[in-house]
């Protein structure tokens, strides 16, 4: 559904994206994420046919963006970090007043205004004033916005943002919601867990270039492969390093006292083997664990020192 091939953006000297590449299928809900000046919302942008790139190219259900632009923009339904709301308007008149943009003609907006706020929890607001609704309620109407003229693809830039967590909570119900209609979406955060619980597939983009991809279970599946096991042992401290790095299993071997710590790389049942090992050698393990870093943890690793 979406192509994004060898994309630059510079802004003067500084170079916002450096060859930015990846594809999106029809149906994914797919997180853009990575710390604040990364490049998402440039990517996004780019996307959303607002600003063009320095050179490669972008597509959008096969059409390029900056070559037919309208198709896109029939296409996607986006919603900006920041947007600006038409204080003096009620929610329903907000989404009339985008979807007469849209060119949807009046007697169709009425029909589809109510299915819209219904979505996203928001028929007992119809009337309300933009302004007298909350942060979170705010998030969903920019949301419904940009779903007035029914687009296949969403591109949603940190909707998140500024949630507390029981709005992050209706927010990803809606999202579940929109994936079952079938609904590409790309969504962008600097926080990983939270997007790791909405999405299928996670880019991390560091810098203007991606420095992962995947789905998120291969992301957790990396994550397995950066295990690191920790052995206490009594003596033989040394003896058993070096039997350790002979292990295939092993990468690296440090010493904390007498503590040994060990990145390792194999399953479960490796891990039984190399413990049973241990112990069969007669080195008196007094105590042995695993730490496994959590995904913001990985992310740190994966981002760490990426441009410098
Ligand atoms: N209009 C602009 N003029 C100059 N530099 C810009 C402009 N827009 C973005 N940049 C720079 O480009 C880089 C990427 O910005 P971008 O907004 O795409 O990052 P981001 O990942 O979306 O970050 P954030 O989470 O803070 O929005 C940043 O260094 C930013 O300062």
């Amino acid at each position: 559904m979406i192509q994004i091939q060898n994309l630059r953006k510079r802004y003067g000297k500084m170079e916002a994206l450096k060859g930015l590449s990846l594809e999106i299928d029809k149906g994914t809900v797919f997180g853009f994420v990575g710390p604040n000046g990364a490049g998402k919302s440039t990517t996004m942008s780019i996307l959303a046919t607002l600003l063009e790139p320095t050179s490669g190219r972008a597509y959008v259900g096969g059409y390029e963006v900056t070559k037919h632009p309208k198709e896109v923009r029939k296409l996607i339904g986006y919603m900006p970090d920041f947007f600006g709301v038409y204080d003096n308007l009620t929610a329903e008149e907000y989404l009339d007043f985008y979807g007469a943009n849209y060119d949807i003609p009046a007697a169709e907006r009425k029909q589809i205004i109510p299915q819209l706020l219904e979505l996203v929890n928001l028929t007992h607001k119809r009337d309300a004033f933009v302004d007298s609704l909350s942060r979170g309620m705010k998030q969903r109407l920019g949301l419904a916005r940009s779903l007035v003229h029914n687009p296949e693809v969403l591109i949603l830039d940190e909707p998140a943002s500024g949630l507390d967590p029981r709005a992050r909570i209706e927010l990803r119900e809606i999202l579940k919601e929109l994936r079952d209609m079938g609904k590409t979406i790309i969504i962008s955060s600097h926080i990983l867990p939270e997007l790791a619980e909405m999405c299928d597939v996670i880019g991390i983009v560091e810098e203007g270039n991606l420095v992962a991809f995947g789905r998120v279970d291969e992301i957790y599946s990396k994550m397995q492969e950066q295990r690191v096991l920790r052995v206490r042992l009594l003596d033989r401290v040394d003896e058993a390093m070096t039997r350790l790095r002979e292990m295939p299993v092993i990468t690296k071997v440090t010493r904390e006292g007498n503590w040994v710590v060990a990145g390792f790389t194999g399953n479960d049942e490796e891990q039984v083997e190399l413990l049973r090992e241990l112990a069969v050698s007669g080195y008196p393990v007094a105590a042995f664990n695993e730490a496994v870093g959590d995904l913001e943890e990985i992310f740190l690793e994966i981002t760490k020192g990426v441009g410098s």
